[in-house]
């Protein structure tokens, strides 16, 4: 019926009420025995001769490239755009790799996970580094798979520029928004790559617009296909003039001709092209002032006189501006139009020294690095993949953590070539780094060279007057932002086979949790059961398996439960008092609290204290006092939820001395729950933003389908020959259609299907 389905958390809504029994309950276990048999995970480590074979060129280039020769980029997009089929072309037309990988034959360099390969979906980004005409290339390959958002997240946060890829057929998605909003905030300088023209149903005019409407971007149009759909033959490159052009007969793309367009040969192409050209010039000279002095100066007369070369600096600086978006197209799969888009991400994306990084000019020329992914590998222990932003980076060197503050040595330093790597002596600034050695450090801590550099650093911050880097403890002030963890919206338990593995098992969910922040565990404290919290069902599926292969353990998941919340909607106040006698010792404890409505959306519940009180409190009572609010507010009263969105105010307090804090805080927690359950009650659920394809023949059933699962249509568009309806859906309605999905399709959440 569907012919396309996306789906996406937003948020937690407020709804009436909340049946509990109707929660479709989904048993990962039954898709996991689709899989194929296990595929070891091999990663190999190299020193540098060897791996890469003749392609090495010598070792100074291969490590520390000129600065302003760096990219640092990324390739986002929505699930099936084509990302890793491009980032395979990429690899083998800059030669680090001798054939041609293919996602459809599981034979791909950066999805080596064996969950990727089979599935043939990208769930861990890989980090590749290459070389491209002179330019390094740091290249990272992230998931479009929306339960693998945080995985995006923390690549952006460390990119310098990224291509955002469209499938040309439905131009801009409902994950493409969400990758584009990612990048708006960490302020990434983008260009649009419109792949598929080669598929039936491509329009380059349609996906230019979605990406003018929906994105409210600025296309630079630098190419324009010829022949669209089964006619894709190659581009034509607006900025020179000129048409390239692939050989039919060449299976990998490598050869094709570029020739300038010539009004006897192409009259109606050349004609088009100048158009588009002049109306290049005039955009690119509304954006950029110098650019529009040089065209008025010198080039107003005839604008065929402008050097390309002019034309494309000033891309460049709106590009890094990012007051617009240079768009090009191509056919990854049919291997045409991806020699061009690396010629861009060297000409218009911008390298490390570009970039404004305010906190660089606190570190002089003091290491200063942000750990952005955490791999375990059983033989060598942790692998840390960070960005370096000023400094160098040496084996056997001692960091520091500023966010763990604690000081570790490394010991490897290796140069990330998925999953092969090749060991180095140094690596400075504008790199990424693979380290080995380090045991405590996690995805998103800052690394300087010692507590010393770090505090100078703070220092120096202070004293240009960063005022939003002025907090309590000095080290704070100098952290790079992390990376915001999305609350978890599903959860199930997890068991190992026998309660002689629960230390395994552990071991394991520690070591996941350090990769991947936006997996949770917890204990549920009635049954004393381990819960796993994720993302999605995928999400929860692909920890499992992860499990069972890596450190195989067979474990055991109970149903996948939706993941609600709970809060208050009005004021209350409770008193409570405890009166215990252990031994000879009596503990008493008298305690007043209100409960009240936030009105700014918070997890953790905000703490406050009447004025009476606050001054006269002791930093443990305090710290008894507000470890039993939290764990209040962890089981609500009307599901045992978690409650969110709610102030708690401590009005008085009265200590019989002697007193313990275990004690203050178990009459806390009680009248804190006293008050909960005295409040009207709210149940929060999670909601999914959804986006369904459909043929319009069948647009009725499709609404009448999202009515009975209590959608909100927000949007119908027209997309060629479908509609595309647009809403929210709470979560708990679609997890039949999400697990039938899979059932239809083998693994994808979001894929397509027949009617
Ligand atoms: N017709 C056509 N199909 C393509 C093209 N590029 C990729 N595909 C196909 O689209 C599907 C998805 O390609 P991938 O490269 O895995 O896409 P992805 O964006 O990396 O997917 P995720 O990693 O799962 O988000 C595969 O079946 C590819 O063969 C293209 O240029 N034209």
């Amino acid at each position: 019926m569907l012919s396309n389905l996306r789906i996406c958390a937003v948020s937690h809504q407020t709804i009436s009420s909340v049946h509990i029994n109707n929660i479709c309950c989904y048993k990962v276990r039954a898709s996991l025995k689709r899989l194929k048999p296990h595929v070891p995970l091999g990663r190999n480590y190299s020193s540098l001769p060897g791996l890469i074979g003749n392609d090495i060129k010598s070792l100074h280039s291969i490590i520390n490239p000129p600065i302003a020769k760096i990219r640092n980029i990324g390739i986002m997009a929505h699930i099936d755009a084509g990302k890793t089929t491009t980032t395979e072309r990429i690899l083998y037309y800059s030669g680090y790799t001798g054939s041609l990988g293919d996602v459809d034959d599981g034979d791909t360099v950066t999805d080596f996970m064996a969950q990727e390969r089979e599935r043939g979906i990208t769930i861990q980004s890989a980090a590749v580094t290459f070389d491209w005409k002179g330019y390094r290339v740091n290249l990272i390959d992230t998931p479009g798979h929306v339960d693998f958002t945080l995985e995006v997240e923390r690549c952006l946060r460390v990119l310098d520029g990224a291509v955002a890829i469209f499938d040309a057929s439905a131009g801009v998605e409902a994950q493409t928004l969400t990758v584009w909003r990612q990048a708006d905030k960490h302020n990434i300088p983008r260009i649009c790559f419109l792949n598929k023209m080669d598929k039936t149903g491509a329009s380059f005019k349609y996906a230019v617009e979605s990406i003018r409407e929906k994105l409210k971007a600025k296309p630079l149009l630098l190419q324009l296909p010829i022949g669209e759909a089964k006619t894709f033959k190659g581009v034509v490159d607006v900025v020179t003039k000129e048409k390239l052009l692939w050989n039919s007969n060449s299976n990998d793309g490598k050869d094709f001709e570029r020739k300038p367009l010539l009004e006897m040969s192409d009259p109606e192409l050349l004609k088009e092209t100048t158009e588009a050209r002049n109306a290049l010039i005039e955009q690119v000279a509304d954006l950029d002032d110098e650019f529009a002095d040089l065209v008025l100066e010198e080039f107003s007369e005839n604008f065929d006189l402008l050097p390309a070369e002019k034309l494309q600096t000033a891309i460049h600086r709106v590009t890094l501006a990012q007051t617009a978006v240079p768009v090009l197209c191509g056919s990854a799969l049919k291997n045409k139009g991806i020699q061009p888009l690396l010629d861009a991400v060297t000409v218009y994306l911008p390298s490390p020294e570009e970039r404004n990084y305010e906190f660089l000019q606190w570190y002089k020329d003091d290491l200063c690095a942000l750990a952005f992914k955490v791999l375990h590998d059983k033989q060598r222990g942790p692998l840390v993949f960070m960005r370096i932003y000023s400094g160098t980076i040496k084996p056997q060197l001692a960091i520091h953590n500023v966010n763990g503050n604690c000081t570790e040595r490394i010991s490897r330093l290796l140069l990330p070539f998925a999953d092969q790597h090749v060991e180095i002596p140094s690596l400075t600034a504008g790199n990424i780094a693979l380290t080995v050695g380090l045991k405590h450090t996690a995805t998103g801590d800052t690394i300087v060279s010692s507590k010393s550099s770090a505090l100078a650093a703070a220092r120096r911050a202070e004293r240009e007057g960063e005022k939003k880097h002025r907090q309590n403890n000095e080290a704070e002030r100098v952290l790079l932002a992390g990376v915001e963890i999305p609350e978890p919206v599903f959860f199930c338990t997890i068991e190992p086979p026998s309660v002689s593995k629960q230390p395994d098992l552990e071991h394991a969910l520690k070591c996941l949790q350090r990769e991947d922040p936006s997996l949770k565990v917890r204990l549920d404290p009635d049954s004393g059961q381990t819960v796993l919290c994720g993302m999605g069902e995928l999400h929860i599926e692909i920890i499992h398996d992860r499990i069972k292969r890596e450190y195989g353990l067979e474990t055991y998941l109970g149903p996948l439960q939706v993941a609600y919340r709970e809060t208050i909607l009005n004021s209350v106040r409770a008193t409570d008092t405890l009166d215990r006698t252990l031994g000879d010792k009596r503990h008493l404890v008298t305690v007043e609290v209100e409960a009240r409505p936030t009105e700014t959306s918070s997890v953790t519940p905000v703490i406050e204290y009447a004025e009476s009180i606050s001054e006269g409190l002791l930093k443990v009572s305090k710290e008894a006092i507000e470890s039993g609010i939290h764990s209040a507010c962890l089981q609500g009263p009307l599901l045992g939820s978690p409650v969110q969105d709610v102030a708690i105010t401590v009005y008085s307090l009265t200590i019989h001395p002697g007193t313990s804090t275990t004690m203050i805080s178990a009459c806390v927690s009680r009248c804190v729950q006293k008050a909960l359950k005295k409040a009207d009650k709210q149940v929060l659920e999670p909601l999914m933003n959804l986006e369904v394809t459909v043929a319009r023949d069948y647009l009725s059933p499709v609404l009448a389908d999202l009515a009975q699962r209590r959608g909100n249509i927000q949007e119908i568009q027209t997309r060629q020959d479908n509609k595309v309806v647009i809403g929210f859906v709470p979560l708990a309605d679609i997890m039949e259609t999400r697990c039938s999905d899979m059932g239809k399709t083998g693994h994808r959440l979001c894929a397509s299907e027949e009617h």
